[in-house]
């Protein structure tokens, strides 16, 4: 396609000054001119980044109002502000208003701009189904959509179909079960509970189509091509802030708008042949389970609960017996303690996506998305296990940093949003100051795995399992799934071992009493077992085999843009390809 079918140039004003505007290839730019025609400052704005074109003067705060002229219109674009309150930039939309000297300009003007539109943002979504869960959060779900990303859809000229969510996993079933026709992507209102529910939906739905079994941890999913888009208005935004950088529902809308794709790894769960769940930030045993377990007693409070339980699990300082087994990734790649982050752009991961995504066969070309053989599935278990046993405060494993407005660089700094591996922390028993030295220091710029008791793998798959005592009295507390892999039973009969597992926890901990958790180092007796924590829902299993699927969905995001992190204490301006290079 040639770059400047689009061209257009004239003179435009712009209030009072007047500019020389082009339009040529991948840009909109206008440079203002004086008396005698000699050029001063020169403003460009790639069309990739124009949101829309709109004839007249339109304003759209506080709402939406168009004054009509022949010789106006308006142009939305994506403004940048680093003082976000995250890592990543703070987007929102910025608004210029040209004048043409007559119509029959400013119809050229606004014909040749949605026509580069269309061809510079083949990706751009145009119909949405958007989830909004009317509980999450702050209860602002609704009001955050119809206030804040309704008007800017509508003025990209998305449409959407809006479902208001009256029940838990209503989302998903709909995903699973709806004719999705037509769609472009879904979108949820919400937090890392509703993203899961539609990561669940799309991923269940690509495999159905596909005729393959979710519950063999050996099967090569198939990457699925419907986009996911989050709109944060949850108590936790943790997806969301690790894949835009910062929790903001403008800036997550415009990511939409635009058509970012940022692919993501996703960790599968099994216990024996059957899938338990997806997750895409936290399977965690030990502390990061018993806070979650501990916080079910606390709903009430809203999200202070997870401060107050993790305060109170800290206090019992507790440790779990079992043996971790883990195939390493390729070390040569990258690792978990390179001192690199996974920025936009990223190279790690673009490299990745070549080798999880050539074609077996010789003659296709690497990166082709949605093929059928892929090589990384040729053999998932290749390589050699290795086997870790102990005490452990907690064995952590993420897909990617994990890192939220509390801890800006997460669980693992170094971790990669799309290069086929997770993270597995393991933090063996110690004294308690020393654990809370490893916690503080998720806060900080210092260095978290640079403590005696800690270690960090960069791995494909972990398999955990109980020391030979306890097995058996866990495997009696687990209930039986009764229901065979393959049809849709499944998520119910996991489903209702998850509210055990969360009704357990409850129970559990209120068999502990509060002694247990307040005299805290000289407690006489300590639950053996643990739970597993999968991205904010108790697992019902707690021998499990976990396996990253590499880019197994696809974000509406770009992940962290470059330039904008702030890493162990140093803003971020250094950077290769993508890379981050930490000044330590
Ligand atoms: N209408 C609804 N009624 C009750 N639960 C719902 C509804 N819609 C969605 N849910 C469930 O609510 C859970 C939490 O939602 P979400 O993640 O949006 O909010 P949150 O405030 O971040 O939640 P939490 O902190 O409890 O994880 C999700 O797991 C989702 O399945």
């Amino acid at each position: 396609m040639d770059a400047d079918a689009h061209r257009l140039e004239s003179s435009l004003w712009v209030g009072r000054k007047r500019y020389r505007a082009v339009l040529s290839g991948w840009y909109l730019s206008w440079t203002q001119l004086d008396k005698r025609n000699r050029e001063h400052k020169t403003v460009s704005v790639p069309v990739s980044e124009l949101i829309g074109v709109e004839e007249g003067q339109v304003e759209l705060q506080p709402e939406k109002k168009v004054t009509e002229s022949d010789g106006d219109f308006t142009v939305f674009s994506i403004k940048r502000h680093r003082k976000g309150r995250g890592s990543g930039a703070l987007w929102t939309v910025g608004r210029i208003q040209f004048c043409c000297p007559s119509r029959d300009l400013r119809d050229r003007w606004v014909t040749q701009l949605r026509s580069a539109l269309k061809t510079h943002g083949p990706s751009r979504p145009h119909r949405l189904l958007v989830f909004i869960n009317p509980f999450g959060g702050k209860k602002r779900g609704s009001q955050i959509y119809r206030s804040l990303v309704a008007p800017l859809f509508e003025l990209a000229g998305i449409s959407a179909h809006v479902v208001v969510t009256e029940r838990a996993n209503q989302a998903r079933d709909h995903i699973l079960k709806k004719d999705l026709t037509g769609f472009d992507g879904v979108v949820c209102v919400g937090g890392d509970g509703m993203f899961s529910e539609l990561l669940h939906g799309v991923i269940g739905r690509t495999q159905q189509e596909a005729g393959l079994s979710e519950h063999d941890p050996a099967a090569a999913l198939q990457p699925c091509n419907l986009h996911i888009g989050i709109i944060p208005a949850g108590s936790t935004d943790c997806v969301c802030f690790a894949t835009v950088g910062v929790n903001d529902p403008v800036t997550s809308a415009l990511h939409i708008i635009i058509g970012d794709s940022q692919p993501l790894d996703v960790c599968s769960v099994h216990h024996l042949s059957t899938l338990v769940r997806y997750s895409v930030s936290l399977v965690g045993y030990g502390f990061y389970g018993d806070v979650l377990a501990e916080s079910e007693r606390y709903r009430w409070m809203g999200p202070l609960r997870y401060d107050y339980s993790g305060c109170m699990t800290f206090l019992s300082n507790r440790c779990y017996r079992g043996t971790v087994q883990f195939l390493p990734a390729d070390s040569q790649l990258s690792s978990p303690r390179d001192n690199t982050r996974c920025l936009s752009g990223c190279h790690v991961c673009s490299e990745s996506t070549e080798r999880l995504f050539s074609r077996s066969d010789s003659g296709s070309h690497a990166g082709s998305l949605y093929s059928s053989q892929f090589s990384q599935y040729s053999s998932p278990w290749e390589g050699e296990w290795e086997t870790v046993e102990g005490r452990f405060k907690c064995i952590s494993l993420t897909c990617m940093s994990s890192s939220c407005p509390r801890s800006p660089l997460g669980l693992s700094p170094s971790a990669h949003l799309a290069d086929g591996t997770a993270d597995l922390i393991l933090v063996r028993d110690t004294h308690p100051l020393g654990f809370l030295t490893y916690l503080h220091r998720h806060t900080n710029s210092q260095d978290q795995f640079d403590l005696p008791f800690v270690e960090v793998h960069r791995v494909k798959a972990v398999r955990f399992r109980l020391p030979p005592g306890e097995e058996e009295q866990a495997e009696q507390e687990e209930p039986e799934v009764s229901e065979r892999p393959g049809g849709m039973n499944w998520i119910s009969s996991v489903q209702h071992l998850s509210a055990r597992a969360k009704e357990r926890g409850v129970t559990g901990a209120k068999k502990r009493g509060k002694r247990d958790f307040l005299c805290g180092p000289c407690c006489r007796r300590s639950p053996t077992v643990s739970v597993w924590n999968c991205d904010g829902e108790l697992l019902p299993f707690t021998e499990i085999l976990c396996r990253v699927h590499g880019q197994l969905v696809r974000l509406f995001a770009r992940g962290i843009e470059e330039g904008m992190v702030a890493y162990r204490g140093t803003l971020g301006n250094k950077s290769c390809k993508g890379k981050y290079v930490l000044h330590t």
